[in-house]
């Protein structure tokens, strides 16, 4: 979160409607109790030992959100050897479930737009393996070049096109993706 965003007043209609759904306001004020969430790269479960040790306290499952752990809101990850070396990722719980809510499956073609810095398209990369193909677009140059560096780190870099363009009118075929009426006309 930026710096004073936390701190600023929230609006009216938004207190409002925190207030008729139940839920506290204060969640969004106290950053000091929001917890942060890592999740691992599948082949790296054996890792969360190393990181425990390296953060002196026990990363929680969350039972809900295969592959991610809670840590408490004080601790950071970016020294870890298990962050550096590609095998965690520092990514929201909510980011997990939306990319969850997609429920894609092997042989899919994502496209995800507003992609940068990469959180989500990692994982939508992660849960695809070598099937289907994943295209990721955003206006912006710089955060897309983030985007490419955190996709290299990951060892991701080669799965995944790039484009820097207005997700808006984006209208690129994912590469391999063959039409229904293609496949009959080639068969
Ligand atoms: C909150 S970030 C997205 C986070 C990302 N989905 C992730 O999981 O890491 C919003 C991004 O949307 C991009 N963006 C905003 N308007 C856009 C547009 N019209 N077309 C493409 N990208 C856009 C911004 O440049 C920014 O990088």
């Amino acid at each position: 979160m930026e710096h004073g965003a936390a701190t600023a007043p929230l609006p009216d209609a938004f207190l409002h409607f925190l207030e008729s759904n139940g839920i506290d306001p204060s969640i969004y004020t106290s950053i000091d109790s929001t917890p942060r969430y890592i999740r691992l790269k599948p082949g790296f479960e054996d890792c969360i030992e190393d990181v425990e040790s390296e953060i002196k306290c026990k990363p929680k499952k969350l039972e809900w959100l295969l592959g991610f752990y809670t840590l408490p809101p004080h601790i950071q990850i970016a020294s870890t050897n298990a962050y550096r070396e590609g095998k965690i990722y520092g990514i929201d719980a909510s980011s997990g479930a939306a990319v969850m809510a997609l429920g894609i499956s092997p042989g899919d073609h994502v496209l995800d737009l507003c992609a940068a810095p990469g959180a989500k398209l990692c994982m939508i990369l992660d849960l695809l393996g070598d099937s289907g193909s994943v295209t990721g677009v955003d206006a912006a140059r710089h955060r897309l070049a983030a985007c490419r560096t955190m996709l290299q780190k990951y060892k991701l870099g080669d799965r995944c096109r790039l484009f820097v363009a207005d997700g808006t009118t984006f209208s690129v075929i994912p590469e391999g993706f063959r039409s229904d009426s293609e496949s009959l006309l080639n068969r």
